[in-house]
């Protein structure tokens, strides 16, 4: 089948690829005209023989949405959009609402899999109506990891983000379990390799994952991460997880603390510890250290 692809950076352009070999006829858009097919988005439109299927893969937010405003001018009623991006779950009503209004259908499409993608396949998490879903299935089978797994019609309209939020909220606990863990081995005398600890988890342990053999690799790359600063941002999935858990009044201690673990590592020192030191040096004399 014939696909649009807007924005070719390291996760649509290795998409296009993908989907390219397996014999579909993709005509990518980006800003960056080095690597775009088309000069713009009206050419990219014209391009495509209706019903039209254009995948939108841009940064989640501003960019998203003038996206779907453009296209909501471009494209006719029967033509399909689809956002691949790491959308709010929320916005996909939304959008889905506003396309509806000129008969263009909307599906979500969570996707992992990052720079690995285009040889091992993209896992992806969808959401949308049957009908919708199906004009999609062969780029969607194009894009998944060889074998019974990695694609789920998760629901309606913004299940598909919801399950991939929930997925990057699992990310964050499950990477932050492992940080934690080579720390604590780092610390201890009696452990004299811990790279060669990780490296042998890899197989046959309760633990073994792709995180773990990707943490393998980083620690392969330098054994302990003495080239980097302590300092991990975030995309604002893990925000959202927690919000969404709040309003569902769902515990989530592991991940909530994954994310307060990311907030702490920007910290160049501790606003709040320095008011532990100040109550405790108050209430019982105990020392402190002053800069
Ligand atoms: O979707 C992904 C992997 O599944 C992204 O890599 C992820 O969004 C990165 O998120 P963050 O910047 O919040 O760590």
């Amino acid at each position: 089948m014939q696909l649009g692809l807007i924005g070719l950076g390291k996760m649509g352009g290795n998409m296009r690829e993908r989907i390219r070999r397996a014999g579909h006829d993709v005509i990518g858009y980006d800003r960056n005209p080095e690597v775009s097919d088309v000069a713009s988005l009206a050419e990219l439109v014209d391009k495509l023989e209706g019903p039209r299927v254009v995948w939108v893969m841009v940064p989640a937010g501003g960019a998203t949405q003038s996206t779907v405003d453009e296209l909501k001018e471009l494209l006719s009623a029967g033509d399909i959009v689809v956002d691949g991006g790491n959308s709010r779950w929320t916005d996909d009503e939304k959008h889905a609402a506003e396309l509806a209004e000129r008969g263009i259908g909307f599906v979500d499409a969570g996707v992992s899999g990052g720079v690995w993608g285009l040889e091992n396949g993209y896992a992806l998490m969808v959401g949308g109506s049957d009908e919708h879903v199906a004009k999609v299935k062969p780029v969607f089978d194009a894009l998944k990891p060889e074998g019974d797994f990695g694609y789920v019609h998760a629901g309606k309209v913004g299940a598909g983000h919801f399950s991939k939020m929930v997925h990057n909220g699992i990310e964050y606990a499950m990477m932050q379990a492992y940080a934690e863990g080579w720390e604590l081995l780092e610390a201890a005398d009696s452990v004299t390799d811990v790279r060669e600890v990780f490296r042998s988890w890899q197989e046959g342990t309760v633990i073994r994952s792709w995180l773990l053999d990707l943490a393998v690799n980083a620690l392969d790359d330098d054994e302990h991460l003495d080239q980097l600063r302590g300092f991990a941002a975030d995309s604002g999935e893990g925000r959202w997880t927690v919000e969404a858990a709040i309003d569902n009044a769902v515990p989530l201690p592991a991940i909530t603390a994954s994310l307060f673990a990311r907030f702490a590592s920007r910290q160049e020192d501790s606003p709040q510890m320095k008011m532990i030191a100040a109550l405790r040096n108050q209430f019982g004399g105990h020392a402190v250290e002053k800069k």
